[in-house]
């Protein structure tokens, strides 16, 4: 039904090779389906509530899947927003309401139930907050023990403290987050664990769904164009591999513009897109307040520009304080919580909007990857502190006034 393919040379695996990048060059795979040979029909799909594993003829599981429900996120109007930028349609899907609050469930549920059919006992990552948070929470509900490490002192609170509570062994490594994943790798190769990273192509499985719910929240439409934060580079390339099967099957009959946003102080897949190069080149010391995207080595880079390119998509990079500005009006504006890195995608077309390199009448979809309470301590620090008074009403009227 399926097998590995290495999306460089074209080698060929089988599907239960434990294998994350190909024998004969080093790059990537990726899941190939004989799509001739799957029984699937939009109206089969249409009666699925609307979740990861509505899309299952499309994912690699065959038994049950360890799932925690994730997907079936809401799509929700920029109204204001959309109104301020001249953008009438403009619109956010918001995958910080999956269940661990990150759009890596989608991921994880498909990568943790792989590790299952696949008879592995260990599963590994690194990471930057949230895929160990989601790592951690389906090890647990899939009765698997999990290892994680993290870049010392540049991991969001909350993501920490989801980690730790669900039982994962935490490791904070001094080195930042690029390292962590060479480590993480070679102890996976070395030690038999299964990593879990976006290196792993059934991981990205998972994430496609975005994609595909975003076009059925819109009753089959195909949305112009797609922004997404940018940092290991994979969930762009999952969503531009999931609509390519689409397309392949003749549900759809075109793609969105798929278009990658990066912090500043990160940015070495805009610089290859502007600068048209073939292979991307590394940051060796990648800063942002966005810590989820503090990536400079990303994996999935030569997927990303494939997905951004083959679209007639485009990257664009926004400074901390425009990623934070962002963050705050989808909070004050929309009602919508998101964490920094997920205020990018928003903040970037905004940026693309006020530059004059988008069609105002563009139907866009921002993904905002991640929920406000992933990084707490970024939101305190921006807003003015609780006032404190006595119990009784005249100090509140003094204090309200
Ligand atoms: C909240 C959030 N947004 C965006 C990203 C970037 O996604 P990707 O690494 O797939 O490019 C991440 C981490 O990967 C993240 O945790
Ligand atoms: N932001 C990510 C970085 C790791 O990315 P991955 O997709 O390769 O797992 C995180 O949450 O750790």
């Amino acid at each position: 039904m399926y097998r590995l393919v290495c999306v460089h040379c074209g080698a060929t695996y089988t599907p239960d090779q434990i294998i994350y990048t190909c024998n004969r060059c080093g790059h990537l795979l990726t899941v190939e389906y004989d799509l001739d040979g799957i029984d699937v029909s939009r109206d089969k799909w249409n009666r699925r509530s609307l979740s990861v594993w509505r899309y299952r003829e499309l994912l690699p599981v065959r038994g049950e899947p360890v799932s925690l429900q994730e997907g079936g996120t809401p799509l929700y109007h920029l109204k204001n927003i959309g109104k301020e930028l001249g953008l009438s349609e403009l619109y956010a899907k918001h995958e910080g309401m999956n269940p661990t609050g990150s759009f890596k469930d989608r991921g994880m549920t498909v990568g943790v139930s792989m590790a299952r059919e696949l008879g592995m006992t260990t599963v590994a990552c690194a990471s930057t907050g949230n895929t160990s948070a989601s790592l951690a929470a389906y090890a647990a509900k899939g009765s698997i023990p999990c290892v994680v490490l993290l870049p010392a002192g540049k991991v969001a609170l909350g993501k920490v403290a989801q980690a730790l509570m669900h039982g994962a062994r935490v490791i904070s490594i001094r080195g930042n987050f690029d390292k962590a994943l060479e480590m993480v790798h070679e102890l996976c190769i070395s030690q038999g664990l299964y990593l879990l990273n976006s290196v792993n192509p059934y991981r990205l499985e998972g994430q496609k769904t975005i994609g595909f719910e975003a076009i059925d929240q819109f009753g089959g439409e195909v949305p112009d164009r797609m922004v997404l934060p940018v940092g290991n580079a994979g969930n762009i390339s999952a969503v531009y591999k999931g609509l390519r099967e689409l397309e392949a099957l003749g549900f759809i009959d075109r793609l969105p513009m798929m278009t990658g946003i990066q912090a500043a102080g990160s940015q070495p897949v805009v610089r290859a897109i502007e600068q048209n190069l073939e292979v991307l080149v590394p940051e060796s010391a990648p800063e942002t307040v966005a810590t989820a995207i503090r990536i400079g080595a990303p994996v999935n880079a030569e997927k990303a520009l494939v997905a951004i390119r083959e679209t007639g998509g485009t990257a664009a990079a926004v400074t901390d304080e425009e990623i934070l500005a962002m963050q705050r009006d989808l909070a004050r504006k929309e009602g919508i919580g998101v964490e920094p890195a997920s205020a990018a995608s928003v903040a970037g077309i905004r940026k693309l909007a006020e530059l004059g390199l988008i069609d105002k009448d563009e139907r866009i979809v921002c993904v905002v990857t991640g929920h406000l309470l992933k990084d707490p301590e970024t939101v305190v620090r921006q807003c003015e502190p609780p006032i404190e008074i006595d119990a009784d009403l005249s100090s509140l009227l003094s204090a309200l006034r």
